[in-house]
């Protein structure tokens, strides 16, 4: 039998002037999988998410989500992804209720449907208790629960999470996959996710892909990438034998600004 694919990514490339941020990639992720794209800042995965979910242009060909191709029928396309980007997408002043609700009109969740959309989203995030306060009052782990609650509303088959749990406590990390791992049994979801977190990695993906400058340097389950490599081996051990870097040394865009990026969002907001 063979197995259907949520994405096909063909010969992926895509530069900001001068700067080759993408080179090449192939990419087959298997429908109902957790695929996680690894690297260090810089690497590409973020540039290559975007343009998976349609945020930046791809050639006619080259990137399909289940089947549709997302430069021809991008709405379409649309229609099937749900989007976590990496900076804030919840709106502080704004109650839970209202900041998914929002997510529930752009993305056209039919009238009729959105009550029942936005209290099941809500609820699948663990946030249906406190969704009359606004977002303002919630914790780090909870404005990202929120966001996945706007990424959920739509029932998407393909999810895509850039950095999901960055800068929360160890605890805050695990309710963000419990809810992802409680709407994939549900629903047989797919979920692509960027982290620098290799247990992580290690511990939710089915696959993940090794990325390094622009291109995907090895691809498997996270097992097999280890044990390339030696019996003790860590993931960050396979990133290091495959690439000769280590990847928390590749770039000088450190990991802690995006976490400074996302307290000073909250502040602010
Ligand atoms: N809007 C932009 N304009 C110019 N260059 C950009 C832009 N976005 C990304 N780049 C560059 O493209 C390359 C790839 O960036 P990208 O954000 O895709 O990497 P990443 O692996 O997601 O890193 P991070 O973990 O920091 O998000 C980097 O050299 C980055 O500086």
């Amino acid at each position: 039998m063979t197995e259907e694919l949520a994405v096909c990514c063909e010969g992926l490339r895509h530069r900001f002037g001068d700067t080759v941020a993408v080179d090449g990639v192939d990419l087959r992720i298997v429908s109902g999988e957790v695929f996680g794209l690894l690297g260090p800042n810089g690497a590409g995965k973020t540039t290559t998410i975007r343009m998976i979910a349609t945020l930046l242009p791809a050639a006619p060909g080259a990137i399909e989500v289940f089947g549709v191709d997302v430069n021809r029928r991008k709405l379409a396309a649309r229609r099937l992804i749900g989007y976590v980007p990496q900076q804030l997408s919840a709106d502080s002043a704004l109650t839970g209720r209202e900041n998914v609700e929002l997510f529930a009109r752009l993305f056209d969740v039919p009238r009729a449907q959105r009550r029942d959309a936005v209290d099941a989203a809500l609820r699948s995030v663990g946030l249906d208790d406190v969704a009359e306060r606004t977002a303002a009052t919630y914790s780090g782990g909870m404005v990202r629960r929120l966001e996945l609650a706007q990424a959920l509303v739509s029932a998407p088959r393909l999810l895509v999470l850039d950095e999901p749990t960055i800068g929360l406590d160890p605890i805050a990390r695990a309710g963000v996959w419990e809810r992802i791992d409680e709407v994939r049994a549900a629903t047989g979801m797919t979920v692509l996710v960027t982290t620098h977190y290799m247990e992580e990695a290690d511990r939710q993906c089915d696959r993940v892909a090794l990325m390094h400058r622009g291109r995907i340097h090895r691809e498997g389950t996270p097992l097999e990438l280890r044990t390339e490599v030696g019996p003790e081996a860590t993931l960050e051990d396979a990133f290091r034998a495959v690439t000769g870097d280590a990847l928390g040394e590749s770039t000088g865009e450190g990991m802690r600004d995006v976490r400074a990026a996302r307290r000073v969002a909250r502040r602010v907001g």
